[in-house]
């Protein structure tokens, strides 16, 4: 008699994973810890069991309301298909996806396309009300790149990337470079970068290209006095390090203690030795600031699908104040024909236009050194984030 396939019992694992995550779906903005203590509570699971499930989860997160509306008929089973196939197609999910979708056709490249095969309706896939932060978003194809899974991106943090692809070619991992930013690459292959030699050196850093392509344009003259308000774990503080040069100097604050300790521990890792980290509120005044504002988060929905599900109009509201309160808080400690540079990873108007437009009003000392820009999940593969860049007359 045949065995019976793996992958059909890893059907009904994938849902018994996918029904206790529901109910705090709408409520959760962690659900990605949630996830993972709970794959890291199941002992049965090795690492592609890991990979699999995580991949399912995020797929059905992405489709939540397509995936909804299968189980709560009485052919579940259904809700199991569809998320394998639009689950991306990996060394983890590939004997699932086969034994699962045998005789579908490829998945189409547009989400329009795949809603009519699965009789699906596709503006489900975003919340209605966000039609009016980010009409971009509802069409093709910022709408496909948004519902299709984010790619791995890395900064290299050496001038000689040599080492680095050589230790992942000999791991049997590919790599493209960005054609837009010769220091990014893409990581073609599900890689937990943290193990290798080239992490541990501090020769790169995982970084969304969008996020990296922010400050590459941006291009600060080099040994400039920057304030990072927001530093945060310091992903845009290590770049800017680099891109001042050694001659140049960061001061990263943020209000999160643990947040600057992990800076610390990233630039200690990659001998970055112009920054210095403020816990204390800064004072003074810089040749540039960078508020990287914390923000709804709307351009990460790719990556972190559930936020489409636990944001609302009043998240945004709230930020926006947020955002209008750190311009005021940090903008003064801009130099006379310093720059103020204004970023944040959210698609909604609200959080961004709108801020830089009631601050220019308020501050005539401030104008915009070059239009505000939005960066598009589908403009280079990335998350998404808008940037304003100002100066100080
Ligand atoms: C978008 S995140 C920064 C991400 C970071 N710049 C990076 O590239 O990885 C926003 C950060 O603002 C911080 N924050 C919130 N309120 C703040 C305040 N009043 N002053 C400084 N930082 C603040 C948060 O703790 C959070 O780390």
């Amino acid at each position: 008699m045949d065995r019976p396939s793996p992958a059909a019992s890893q059907g009904r694992s994938f849902l018994q994973l996918f029904s206790a995550l529901r109910p705090h779906v709408a409520t959760d903005r962690n659900l990605p810890s949630r996830l993972q203590q709970l794959l890291a509570r199941e002992k049965r699971f090795g690492s592609r069991d890991r990979r699999l499930y995580r991949e399912l989860l995020y797929t059905a997160l992405r489709h939540l309301p397509w995936i909804d509306a299968r189980l709560a008929t009485d052919t579940p089973d259904d809700a199991i298909r569809a998320t394998a196939w639009l689950a991306a197609d990996t060394a983890a999910t590939r004997a699932f996806r086969a034994h699962w979708t045998a005789g579908w056709p490829e998945v189409p490249a547009t989400v329009a396309e795949r809603a009519r095969h699965l009789s699906a309706d596709p503006a489900a896939l975003l919340p209605a009300w966000f039609a009016e932060h980010c009409p971009a978003a509802f069409q093709s194809p910022a709408f496909d790149a948004l519902h299709t899974r984010a790619p791995l991106w890395i900064r290299l943090q050496t001038d000689d990337a040599t080492p680095v692809l050589a230790e992942f070619e000999a791991r049997g991992w590919s790599v493209q470079p960005a054609p837009v930013l010769s220091t990014a690459l893409e990581v073609l292959a599900e890689a937990d970068l943290t193990t290798t030699d080239a992490y541990a050196r501090g020769l790169i850093e995982i970084q969304d290209l969008g996020s990296q392509l922010l400050l590459a344009r941006l291009s600060p003259a080099p040994a400039g006095h920057w304030l990072d308000a927001c530093a945060g774990a310091g992903g845009k503080t290590l770049q800017l390090a680099r891109l001042l040069g050694t001659s140049g100097k960061v001061d990263a604050h943020d209000i999160r203690a643990s947040a600057l300790d992990e800076l610390g521990t990233r630039a200690a890792r990659a001998r970055i030795a112009n920054i210095r980290i403020l816990s204390a509120a800064p004072s003074g005044t810089y040749d540039g600031v960078l508020i990287d504002a914390p923000c709804s988060g709307t351009g990460t929905w790719r990556r972190a699908p559930h936020l489409k599900w636990c944001t609302t109009p009043q998240t945004i509201t709230n930020s926006a104040t947020v955002q209008r309160q750190l311009l005021e808080r940090y903008a003064p400690l801009v130099s006379a024909g310093g720059q103020l540079v204004y970023a944040t990873c959210s698609l909604s108007r609200q959080e961004n236009e709108d801020v830089i437009t009631a601050f220019l009003a308020a501050h005539p000392e401030f104008t915009a050194a070059a239009p505000a820009s939005m960066l598009l999940p589908s403009d280079y593969n990335t998350d998404g984030y808008f940037v304003a860049p100002l100066r100080r007359v």
